[in-house]
C-alpha cells in the first residue's frame, strides 16, 4: 500500500510556504543574512517543535521566518518545497504566503512575491509541477491592515489567484474580514479561509455566509453542526484537512481520534494536505502514511480523496482534465 500511496499523483491545496522552512535552511539563511537565532543547533530547533496548541506553534512559526529577507531567500524556500513536491509526487500545489508577517519586518511585497513566483515558474518548467499562490491575511491583525495590504498587493495581482485567512482563529471570526473579501470577490479573486481548526463550527458557517469562500481550510469542527454538514455537502464545499497538523497542534487527541473517516463517510468533499510540513512531521507522503496507519483506507478511498482535490483545485478545465488523466493512468480508476 505504501508504494501505491507514494506513486499516487497528488494535489496539495493547503500549504503555508513559511511552514516549509526546514531548520537546516533556517540556519543557512540566518548565516547569509547575519541573523542570530535563539537556537544553537538544528537539533535544538527541532526539539522546540513540541506544541500545546495553535498559538504555541504560531509563536515559533513567526520567529522562524525572521531569517527571510531577500528575493533569493523566498526563492530558495519555495524551491526547496517544490523539490519535496517532486519527491512526494505532488503534481499541483496551491500555496499560501503571509505578506503581513514579512511587511512588518520591512520586506517588500515585490521581494516576497517575485521570489516565490520565480521558483514556481522554474518548477513548472523543470519538473512539470503546476502551482498557484494565495495571499493569506493574519486574522489577529485588524481588517484595516488587511485592506491596506490587499490594496498594495493589487500592484502584483498577476502573481496570486486568491486570498485566504490564517493565524490565531479563536476570537477572530471570519466576519471581521467581510469588507476585504467583498473587495477581492469584486476583483475576481478566489476566496478561501481557515475555519473550524480550533474555532467552532459557527466560524465555518460565517466563512461561507459572510465571506462567501469557495473552500474551507481545515473545517474539522463541522461535524458539531448537522445543518452545516448538510450545507457543505449540498454545496460541495471542499475542506482542506491537514491530518498531521491536527495531531501536532492537539486539535484531535491522536490520529485514530481524527474525524477524517466520519467526514468521508458523510460524503463531504475532503482533501488531505500538509499545512506546515517542516513543523508537523512531514510532507504529503507522511500525511498519507500516517492516515493509512490509523485507518487502513481502501485504494478506492485514496482515489476518491485525490479526485476531490483535483475537483477543488483552482485550475483551468484543461489542467483539471490532465490531472484526472494522470490519476487514471496511475491507478486504472476513471
Ligand atoms: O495551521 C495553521 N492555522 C492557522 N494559521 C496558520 N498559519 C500557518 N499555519 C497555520
Ligand atoms: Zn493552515
Amino acid at each position: 500500500m505504501s508504494s501505491f500511496l507514494h506513486q499516487l499523483p497528488k494535489v496539495e491545496l493547503h500549504l503555508h510556504i513559511e511552514g516549509t522552512l526546514e531548520p537546516e535552511l533556517m540556519f543557512e539563511l540566518a548565516r547569509r543574512n547575519e541573523v542570530t537565532l535563539p537556537f544553537d543547533s538544528v537539533e535544538a530547533v527541532r526539539a522546540a517543535y513540541d506544541f500545546e496548541d495553535l498559538q504555541s506553534f504560531l509563536d515559533l512559526y513567526y520567529q522562524g521566518m525572521n531569517v527571510l529577507f531577500t528575493e533569493a531567500d523566498f526563492y530558495d524556500l519555495t524551491w526547496a518545497y517544490l523539490t519535496r513536491c517532486q519527491a512526494n509526487n505532488v503534481v499541483h500545489t496551491e500555496l499560501f504566503f503571509d505578506p503581513q508577517a514579512h511587511l512588518s519586518r520591512g520586506v517588500a511585497l515585490s521581494t516576497q512575491l517575485e521570489g516565490i513566483t520565480r521558483a514556481c515558474q522554474d518548477a513548472e518548467r523543470e519538473m512539470g509541477i503546476s502551482s498557484a499562490i494565495i495571499l493569506s491575511f493574519l486574522r489577529d491583525m485588524t481588517e484595516e491592515h488587511a485592506l491596506e495590504t490587499y490594496e498594495a498587493a493589487l500592484a502584483y495581482r498577476e502573481h496570486f489567484i486568491g486570498i485566504g485567512l490564517d493565524s490565531a482563529e479563536v476570537g477572530n471570526p471570519p466576519e471581521k474580514f467581510a469588507r476585504v473579501f467583498d473587495r477581492a470577490r469584486e476583483d475576481g479573486f478566489h476566496l478561501v479561509a481557515h475555519a473550524g481548526e480550533e474555532g467552532p463550527a459557527s466560524y465555518i458557517r460565517s466563512a461561507l455566509d459572510t465571506l462567501g469562500v469557495e473552500r474551507i481550510d481545515h473545517g474539522i469542527r463541522c461535524l458539531d453542526d448537522e445543518a452545516l454538514v448538510e450545507t457543505l455537502i449540498a454545496r460541495r464545499i471542499p475542506l482542506t484537512v491537514c491530518p498531521l497538523s491536527n495531531v501536532y497542534l492537539k486539535t484531535v487527541p491522536d490520529m485514530t481520534g481524527h474525524p477524517l473517516p466520519a467526514m468521508i463517510e458523510r460524503g463531504l468533499c475532503v482533501t488531505i494536505n500538509s499545512d506546515d510540513p517542516a513543523y508537523f512531521g512531514g510532507y504529503m507522503n507522511a500525511n498519507y502514511e500516517a492516515v493509512q496507519n490509523a485507518f487502513a483506507f481502501s485504494r478506492d478511498t485514496w482515489v476518491l480523496l485525490t479526485r476531490n482535490a483535483i475537483e477543488a483545485a483552482f485550475v483551468t478545465p484543461a489542467r483539471r482534465e490532465a490531472l484526472y488523466a494522470q490519476l487514471e493512468k496511475a491507478t486504472g480508476n476513471p
